[in-house]
């Protein structure tokens, strides 16, 4: 992996049918056998990835994500985010639900956390792993822990700890 710290890609999500169906055009586009995209006709902007409206969930994850997966496992961090306009295809790249050719980034993560982690304790004695997951989502500034449906009326924040760290407390909980 590159040493670069942080790495942008871009995705081009495909017209959807009502977009065809209003006939929408395509605006951007992946200049072909490079990372650059192409807005209009003659402005060009670079990235560290560029896939286009044929590229497979697969594809984005193996050249994205799945490189700082196998670092996770060597101690380092890694944060991936999505970011763009609503629509753009955030939730998709991200979420996708089933692990099949549709599964997003998420589930392709902890289906290679634990192969790797499982790979590493079977080659090195003593080696133990904790791994602890939270699934938060804001929205409209409301804050709701997805993993505790029960909770999803009550009010959590987002806290500070005096050494900035940032974490997430039930109200009700302490
Ligand atoms: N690469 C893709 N291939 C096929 N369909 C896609 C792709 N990306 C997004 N879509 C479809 O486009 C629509 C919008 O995508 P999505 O819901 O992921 O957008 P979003 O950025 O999460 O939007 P919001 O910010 O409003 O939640 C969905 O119907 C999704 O299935």
């Amino acid at each position: 992996m590159s040493e670069v710290c942080v790495r942008v890609a871009v995705r081009i999500r495909p017209l959807l049918p009502k977009e065809v169906l209003h006939s929408h055009q395509v605006c951007v586009r992946v200049v072909p056998g490079s990372a650059q995209v192409m807005l209009g006709s003659d402005r060009v902007f670079p990235f560290d990835h560029a896939f286009g409206p044929t590229a497979s969930q697969d594809e984005v994850y193996e050249s994205c994500v799945q490189p700082l997966v196998e670092s996770l496992v060597h101690g380092y961090n890694a944060t991936v985010f999505c970011y763009g306009q609503t629509g753009s295809g955030k939730t998709y790249t991200l979420g996708g639900g089933n692990l099949d050719e549709d599964g997003g980034i998420i589930d392709r993560v902890a289906q290679d956390v634990f192969f790797l982690l499982g790979e590493k304790r079977r080659n090195s004695d003593g080696v133990e792993a904790t791994v602890r997951v939270s699934y938060m989502e804001l929205y409209r500034e409301e804050l709701r822990d997805l993993l505790e449906l029960h909770t999803m009326h009550k009010e959590l924040h987002i806290r500070e700890d005096e050494k900035g760290n940032t974490g997430n407390k039930n109200l009700f909980s302490d």
